[in-house]
C-alpha cells in the first residue's frame, strides 16, 4: 500500500466472515462499498429513463421521490457487479486533479492555473425571454394601453400574439401572490392561471417587504454626481492632514505585490507611531451601535451563490448572521442597479451586513457614508480576502494586506462615517508561506474594526490546501480583545468544535453551507442529519419559490431563478448522504467517488454533470428554453 493510503473494511451488506478490505486513495471520501460504482455505470444509470427501468420489473428501493423517479435496488446491485473498490474514481479524478485536489501533488502548473476559481470563458447567452418577445410593461398590468415609446418600443404590444408564444404555466399557485398579496407580473406570470382564483394571500397578514432597494431619485442623483458626502470629506480631510498620509506612500502595482510591499516579513509593521484614534479621527457625537458576534453562526458572503433566496434557506436551517454578496464600492457610488441589488435584505435576516470591496479611502469612505444614510444594515464588512485578479491588480481585496497605509485610511475613514460596526475579512496573507494576518490584527483593532474574520488560507493557496486553524489560533491571541472569527473547511459539528477550541469568538461557514445548508441545524443540535433526497428536493423547491418571489415569476424571473439554482447545484452535488459514508463526518476536501444513492433522486443529486443539474431544475421550473447551455461560474467541484 502506498504511503498515506488507508485500509477500510468494505461493508458486505450483512454477510458473515471477514469483511474484505479495499484501498482508499488519499483525498477520496470513504463511501460504503455497496454504493460505489464506475463513471460509466453511473451515467448509464441516470440516462436510463425512469419508466424503462421500472418496466424491467425490478423492485424499487428508497421509496418514490414525489417526482415519479425511484430506483430499483436490483439495478444498482447489477451495476455494482462491475466495480472494483479503488479504481472507480479514476475518470472523475482525472478531471478533478486538474482542478486541484487537496493534499495531492500537482503535476502541471498550467492545469493548476486553469483550475483556479472561475470558469472565465462562459458562454454569454441572450436571456430566454429577451425584449422582442416580452410584453410591453404598459400592458402587463392592464393599467394603461398607452405606451409612451410608440413605434420605438422594443416590446410586444399584441397581447394575443404574446399569449400564443408564452410557455405554459408552471403551477396552480402563484408564489408572488402568496407572499405579496398581488402579483405585479400580471398575465406574464408563469402562474397567471392562479391569479384568476383571486389575488388574496391565503397566509393571512403579509410579511414586511424586502429592504434596501435603490430609490430612483437617489439613483438619478448618483448618476449626475449630485450627492454630497460631507462626513466623508471631513473624515478624509482629517486623515490627509494626519501624519498617516505621506508616512506610507504606497504606489500600487498589482503585479509587483510581494512580501516587500507594505508589510515585510520579519520586520515590524509600519504604523503611524504613537498616534491615537483621537489624534486622527474626532470622536463622533453619536454612540456607535454595537453588535455581539460571540458564538453566532455566520453564513459567509458568497458571490453569486449567497443570494437572498439562498440566505433565506440558511436562515431557516439556523444561520444567525448573514451577509450580502461582495459589492464593488465604485459601482454603488454610480448607482448601478445590479450592484445595489446585492444589498437587499429579507425580513428574516435579523443580523445582516453588507460587504464592500474597494482600493481607495475616498471611494470606500463615501460609499460607507452613502449606505449609512440609505440602507438598513447591522454591520458593514470590508472584503480584504478577495483573491481575484480583477480586484487584486487594482489594489483591492487581498492586496490591501500589503498596502497598510491605504488599508488604515480605509478602515478609519469608513469607521468614522458609519453608525454600525465595521468588520473586516482577511486571509492569512498573500503568499503561501508569508503569514501577515497576525501582524495586521492588532492594527485593525486599533483602527476601529469591531470584528475580523480570518480565512485560514493565503491568496496563493486558494482552496488547494486545508485551512490553517493552528495559525488562526495564533491570530486569536494577536487580535485580543477584539473578537476574531475563523473561516475555512467547516462541514460538520466536529469541524466546528475543533474550530472553537482555537479560542475564536465564532466561525464563518462558506462552502459547507452551499453543500448542505442544513449544516446550521447540525451545528446547533450536534448531530449528523441523514437528510433524504425528497427533503433535499423540498429545500430546492423552497429556493425556487423564494427565487420567483425575488427575481420575478415571469419567464425572465424563472430563468434567472434557474441560473442561480444551477450555480448552487454545482456545489450541492458534492454532498455525500450520511447513510452512505463508511466514516463520519464527510470532509470538505475529499472527493466523492462515483456512487449510486439509495434512490434515483439521490443518485441524480450526486451527479457532477451540468446536464443532470438541468434535469433537477426542470423538475422544479419546467423545461429549459431551446438551446439552453449552462456552465457554472465557480468551479465548485474543484476539491479545494
Ligand atoms: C462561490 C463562492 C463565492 C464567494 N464569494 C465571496 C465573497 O463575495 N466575499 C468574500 O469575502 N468571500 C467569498 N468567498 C469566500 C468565502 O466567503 C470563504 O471565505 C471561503 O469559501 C472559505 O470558507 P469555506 O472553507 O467555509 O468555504 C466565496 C467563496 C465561494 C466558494
Amino acid at each position: 500500500m502506498a504511503e498515506g493510503e488507508a485500509e477500510v473494511p468494505a461493508e458486505t451488506g450483512g454477510g458473515g466472515g471477514e469483511p474484505p478490505t479495499r484501498t482508499l486513495e488519499p483525498g477520496v471520501a470513504p463511501i460504503k462499498a455497496q454504493y460505489l460504482t464506475t463513471k460509466e455505470q453511473f451515467h448509464e444509470f441516470l440516462e436510463a429513463p425512469a419508466g424503462q427501468v421500472k418496466a424491467d420489473g425490478e423492485t424499487e428501493s428508497g421509496g418514490a421521490t414525489g417526482n415519479g423517479v425511484a430506483e430499483p435496488e436490483a439495478k444498482r446491485a447489477r451495476l455494482e457487479d462491475g466495480q472494483s473498490g479503488g479504481g472507480q474514481t479514476e475518470d472523475r479524478k482525472e478531471v478533478e486533479e486538474e482542478e486541484g485536489a487537496a493534499g495531492e501533488p500537482r503535476e502541471h502548473k498550467k492545469a493548476q492555473k486553469r483550475a483556479r476559481g472561475q470558469h472565465k470563458n462562459r458562454p454569454h447567452l441572450k436571456p430566454a425571454d429577451h425584449d422582442s418577445n416580452r410584453l410591453c410593461p404598459s400592458l402587463v398590468q392592464g393599467l394603461s394601453a398607452m405606451c409612451l415609446f410608440g413605434d420605438r418600443c422594443r416590446y410586444l404590444h399584441d397581447v394575443a400574439a404574446y399569449l400564443e408564444q408564452k410557455p405554459p404555466d408552471l403551477g396552480s399557485r402563484c408564489p408572488v401572490i402568496e407572499t405579496l398579496g398581488r402579483c405585479p407580473y400580471g398575465i406574464t406570470c408563469r402562474f397567471a392561471g392562479a391569479h384568476l382564483a383571486g389575488g388574496a394571500s391565503p397566509w393571512g397578514p403579509l410579511p414586511p417587504p424586502v429592504r434596501n432597494g435603490l430609490d430612483k431619485a437617489l439613483q438619478r442623483q448618483l448618476r449626475k454626481h449630485q450627492v454630497r458626502f460631507q462626513r466623508s470629506e471631513e473624515a478624509l480631510r482629517r486623515l490627509s492632514q494626519s501624519p498617516l498620509s505621506g508616512v506610507l506612500p504606497e504606489p500600487f502595482d498589482g503585479d509587483t505585490v510581494g512580501p516587500d510591499a507594505g508589510v515585510a516579513p520579519g520586520s515590524p509593521l509600519q504604523t503611524c507611531g504613537p498616534l491615537t484614534d483621537e489624534d486622527v479621527v474626532k470622536l463622533r457625537a453619536c454612540e456607535k451601535k454595537r453588535l455581539d458576534f460571540h458564538g453566532k453562526l455566520y453564513l459567509a458572503p458568497l458571490t453569486t451563490c449567497g443570494n437572498l433566496p439562498f440566505r433565506r434557506i440558511c436562515k431557516r436551517f439556523g444561520a444567525d448572521v448573514t451577509c450580502g454578496e461582495m459589492a464593488v464600492c465604485t459601482n454603488l457610488l454610480q448607482g448601478q442597479t445590479s450592484e445595489w441589488a446585492l444589498l437587499k435584505r429579507h425580513p428574516c435576516e435579523d443580523i445582516f451586513g453588507v460587504q464592500l470591496e474597494g482600493a481607495f479611502p475616498d471611494t470606500m469612505t463615501k460609499c460607507a457614508e452613502l449606505l449609512n444614510r440609505t440602507i438598513d444594515v447591522d454591520f458593514v464588512d470590508i472584503n480584504v480576502g478577495c483573491p481575484i485578479d480583477l480586484v487584486y491588480k487594482k489594489g483591492g481585496g487581498c492586496a490591501l494586506m500589503n498596502r497598510t497605509a491605504k488599508f488604515q485610511q480605509i478602515v478609519r475613514g469608513m469607521n468614522e462615517v458609519l453608525d454600525v460596526p465595521l468588520t473586516v475579512k482577511i486571509r492569512t496573507g498573500v503568499q503561501e508561506r508569508v503569514n501577515l494576518a497576525h501582524r495586521l490584527l492588532p492594527e485593525l483593532r486599533d483602527w476601529g474594526a469591531a470584528m475580523v474574520t480570518v480565512h485560514g488560507r493565503s491568496r496563493e493557496q486558494r482552496y488547494t490546501k486545508c485551512a490553517d486553524w493552528e495559525y488562526i489560533r495564533e491570530c486569536v491571541q494577536a487580535a485580543s480583545p477584539m473578537p476574531l472569527f475563523g473561516n475555512g473547511d467547516i462541514l460538520s459539528y466536529e469541524d466546528a468544535e475543533r474550530a472553537m477550541q482555537t479560542g475564536v469568538a465564532g466561525f464563518m461557514v462558506g462552502r459547507g453551507a452551499l453543500l448542505k445548508p442544513w449544516l446550521f441545524t447540525e451545528l446547533r443540535e450536534r448531530r449528523h442529519w441523514d437528510i433524504s433526497s425528497s427533503e433535499r428536493l423540498d429545500m430546492l423547491r423552497d429556493f425556487t419559490r423564494f427565487g420567483l418571489e425575488h427575481w420575478g415569476s415571469d419567464t425572465r424571473g424563472v430563468e434567472v431563478t434557474r441560473r442561480f439554482l444551477l450555480e448552487w447545484l454545482s456545489f450541492l452535488c458534492r454532498y455525500i448522504p450520511v447513510g452512505l459514508l463508511d466514516r463520519l463526518p464527510q470532509k470538505i476536501n475529499e472527493r466523492p467517488p462515483y456512487y449510486l444513492g439509495r434512490d434515483h433522486l439521490e443518485t441524480l443529486m450526486a451527479s457532477p454533470r451540468a446536464d443532470d443539474w438541468v434535469r433537477i431544475s426542470e423538475m422544479l421550473l419546467g423545461p429549459v428554453p431551446p438551446n439552453f447551455v449552462f456552465l457554472p461560474k465557480h468551479k465548485a467541484n474543484a476539491y479545494k
